[in-house]
């Protein structure tokens, strides 16, 4: 074995198990084959694997394009106990979502997916399952593989399933619109330019004072000042929990939010550009974050 080969099995990726998920599909395509794939049971676990040091880097869904933002990656960046994780890149995964199962379909009366699988394929699953129930898991492969020993089920999953669970394609691709496709965060627990050498976007979480009227309207505005160009906004209740922060109370907003430095992709310089928002930022925000730095891969 190549001293290369051995030293790439050594990094460790955390990804959503079991094997067969869009998840491992995006990991792969990022890092190749030679890393060793560690599988976790939901979103949270990859990110308290990657807290503790456990694996190199973790991969993570944020958006699709038919069913929007993952909820439980955006919950996951607020908990306290995930602070030290840092978003270094991002990877975008055209996909299919397909109908799988040992049975017709005429006599499948469950169906197992992840809760963006379903969202991406209700309009099929309606239309040609109405009657049958459908069962949230913490991934598609983990349908799969519960459909395989589950007679009159099926799954919404990755074709690829079909051969590692024994099952047949009823369908092969079922999301309500054509193109689509999802795209991960690779995570870590500190800036590591042996996979981000190219800067180009920065993500930045924070919360606004409500008592302040326009208090949303000034941050956004800390952007425009350094002339950047928003990609994204998100925004998720950030309730009283949220200690040692006084201000945060119930019904206040966690935002996320997701630029475009005008920059060559030169990555100091985007780190200071990026410095220089969050300063701004904490004039009139709290609990302000900067996420990450990393290139456009769009
Ligand atoms: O369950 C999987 O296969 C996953 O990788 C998770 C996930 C997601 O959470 O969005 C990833 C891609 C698809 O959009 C559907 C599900």
């Amino acid at each position: 074995m190549s001293a290369s080969i051995s030293l790439q099995e050594s990094i460790k990726v955390g990804y959503l198990g079991p094997q067969g998920t869009f998840c491992h599909q995006a990991a792969k395509n990022r890092f190749g084959n030679s890393m060793t794939y560690v599988p976790c049971n939901s979103i949270g676990d990859i990110f308290s694997t990657v807290s503790k040091g456990d694996v190199n880097y973790g991969v993570i869904p944020i958006e699709n394009i038919i069913f929007g933002s993952v909820i439980q990656t955006l919950d996951s960046f607020k908990l306290p106990s995930n602070s030290s994780i840092v978003v270094l890149s991002e990877v975008y995964l055209p996909l299919k979502q397909s109908l799988l199962s040992n049975s017709d379909l005429n006599h499948i009366n469950k169906v197992y997916s992840h809760s963006m699988a379903f969202g991406q394929s209700m309009a099929w699953l309606k239309a040609n399952l109405p009657k049958a129930e459908l069962v949230e898991v913490n991934s598609t492969a983990l349908g799969a593989q519960i459909a395989s020993k589950e007679p009159n089920s099926a799954a919404v999953a990755n074709s690829l399933c079909a051969d590692m669970y024994g099952l047949n394609i009823l369908e092969s691709d079922i999301s309500s619109e054509p193109g689509n496709v999802t795209r991960f965060f690779v995570i870590g627990i500190h800036n590591d330019k042996t996979i981000v050498k190219r800067a180009e976007k920065m993500l930045v979480m924070f919360t606004v004072d409500h008592s302040n009227a326009g208090a949303l309207c000034m941050a956004l505005g800390v952007f425009s000042k350094h002339n950047l160009n928003l990609t994204a906004i998100n925004s998720r209740p950030a309730n009283d929990s949220f200690k040692p922060d006084p201000k945060v109370k119930n019904w206040h907003y966690m935002f996320f939010v997701e630029a475009a430095i005008d920059s060559t992709g030169d990555y100091d310089s985007c780190s200071q550009i990026a410095d220089q928002v969050i300063i701004d930022l904490k004039q009139s925000c709290s609990l302000v974050k900067l996420l990450g730095i990393y290139p456009n891969m769009l």
